[in-house]
């Protein structure tokens, strides 16, 4: 059953009548989602609730929201790739968040909507000054990223101001922007890490505000991960009270696939590949010797996604340690228990560990935050090589432990295949809904299809593995290894 088209939509403002009852007091329009024209009384975010398909519709801000637009026609109606075949989203085509539903149950689920190329358009191509950021740490297919979207403004809109903004978000105030086109970005998707630079820390929004009213800047492609995408909401906040025509788009980016909502993020699919190859030493190594003990560490600050993709993929992991499983070392039913038992039966044994697992363990003088506010973390790695080696010689046993940390490594590579066309796609998606107007919004899969996504609503939760979700379950069933559940282990299902 597919959507209905152009559904009456129901506009109301998240205050609702000041009581938290948002939809006690509903204004009714009987416009298009895109057409939808609203003033708020105060600043609080809109959604749209009650389309006719069922499930809440959570739009992203539109500039027509809290300003009078113009309307263009899309210059892409005259495009070989696009007008020819008329491959233009209807502007209320929208993406459900959950697909899996049961048949004796209200169809409820949160609707986002359908990113892709308007046939109408609120920005005139020589009046848009677009601006590239990227933020935070790096991950394959920063590159690729920042190509397409450039490619895109510059090849489909004809948009010929188009700047890079220098090392993160304080470039905005404190470098001199490049200039980009198609002959800068040329072959850039080739290499890793970002052409433009990034950093973390100084996003003080207000400078960066002021720089992008004085420099006439009238689109912005933020690409980073919860951290930077919170900057974002926080530029098109201040960008609004402002009353600019400023669209704020964002581009998912985090190696730790822990942004909410979207399906994966790209670079995920490259680090999982590339984790691989230390996995593959890891096992060489432990299986070249007698006792061998092959440790690997990955990234995944709070959340192991790396760690379980990488496990699953390999097969040749016998234990996968991430911070959302808690675990024990000693004792019965313990991690020195499990491994030793591995040894016994195998004379080897591999471990992929997140660098975030098991923290609570470690003794580490490591304290305080980096630039950004995130929580330095102690080396479990190291951590847990160390308490091993001990606890082994301890009941006699040398085993042969070869540590190997590839922590950099699997984020500086350039994207692989999978990796390079979900970038293309997500940058393509995210230059068309800035032209559409929208803003304060990211862009990014849900369940297959590409989504305008409100940021405020993408970084309400950080996605982390669900330890009762059938993906652990399949990688216990996998590689056979234990819950550490005996000792407070993995939480009951409510
Ligand atoms: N809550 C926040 N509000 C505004 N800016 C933020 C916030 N958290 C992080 N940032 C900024 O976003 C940028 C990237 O954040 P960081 O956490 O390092 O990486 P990531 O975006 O990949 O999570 C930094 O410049 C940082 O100062
Ligand atoms: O040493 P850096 O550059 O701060 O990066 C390390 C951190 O970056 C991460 O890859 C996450 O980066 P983001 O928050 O930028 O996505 C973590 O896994 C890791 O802790
Ligand atoms: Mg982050």
């Amino acid at each position: 059953m597919g959507f209905p088209r152009r559904p009456t939509v129901v506009v109301y403002n998240k205050s609702g009548n000041g009581n938290g009852d948002a939809a006690t007091s509903p204004q009714k329009s009987t416009k298009t989602v895109e057409d939808t024209v609203v003033f708020p009384a105060d600043d609080d975010n809109l959604c749209v609730v009650d389309p006719l398909c069922g499930g809440t519709l959570m739009k992203a801000q539109h500039l027509g929201d809290f300003m009078k637009l113009p309307k263009y026609n899309n210059p892409m109606l005259d495009d070989e790739a696009y007008g020819a075949v008329g491959h233009f989203i209807d502007p209320d085509d929208v993406v459900p968040q959950t697909v899996v539903h049961n048949i004796n149950k209200p169809l409820s689920t949160n609707l986002f909507l359908r990113a892709g190329p308007r046939a109408q358009v609120h920005f005139h191509p020589n009046e848009v000054k677009a601006a590239i950021v990227t933020c935070g740490g790096l991950c394959p297919g920063l590159n690729t990223v920042i190509r397409e979207v450039v490619m895109t403004l510059w090849g489909r809109y004809g948009v010929r101001k188009i700047l890079g903004v220098k090392n993160g978000y304080r470039g905005f105030y404190a470098e001199n922007l490049i200039e980009l086109n198609p002959e800068v970005v040329d072959g850039i998707h080739r290499r890793g890490g970002t052409m433009l630079g990034t950093s973390r820390g100084g996003s003080v929004t207000a400078k960066i505000v002021d720089a992008i009213e004085y420099r006439g800047i009238n689109h912005v492609y933020i690409i980073g991960g919860d951290g930077t995408q919170k900057g974002a909401l926080a530029i098109h906040e201040e960008a609004r009270k402002r009353g600019i025509k400023l669209a704020v788009a964002g581009i998912p980016k985090t190696i730790d696939n822990d942004v909410d909502i979207i399906d994966r993020s790209f670079g995920f699919d490259t680090a999982v590949e590339e984790a691989q190859h230390a996995i593959n030493a890891a096992h060489v190594e432990a299986t070249s010797t007698p006792l061998g003990v092959g440790l690997v560490k990955v990234m995944g600050r709070h959340a192991g996604f790396i760690a379980m993709h990488s496990t699953l993929s390999s097969r040749d992991v016998d234990l996968c340690l991430i911070p959302e499983v808690p675990f024990f070392m000693d004792g019965p039913g313990g991690v020195i228990e499990y491994i030793e038992s591995k040894l016994a039966l195998n004379n080897h044994v591999v471990i992929v560990i997140a660098e975030g697992a098991g923290q609570e363990q470690v003794q580490s003088h490591v304290s305080g935050t980096d630039a950004s506010g995130n929580k330095l973390l102690a080396d479990c790695g190291l951590w847990l090589a160390t308490d091993m080696k001990e606890k082994f010689k301890a009941r006699g046993q040398e085993i042969c432990l070869k540590y190997i940390d590839p922590t950099y490594m699997i984020r500086a590579v350039p994207s692989n295949a999978a990796d390079n066309v979900y970038c293309t796609v997500l940058a393509q998606a995210a230059v068309h809904a800035a032209f559409a107007g929208y803003t304060g919004f990211m862009v990014g899969p849900v369940n297959g299809r590409h989504a305008i996504i409100p940021i405020d609503v993408a970084t309400q939760t950080s996605s982390s593995v669900n330890p009762q979700d059938r993906m652990w379950a399949r990688l216990m069933a996998s590689n056979g290894q234990p819950s550490f559940a005996k000792k407070g282990g993995v939480q009951k299902k409510k």
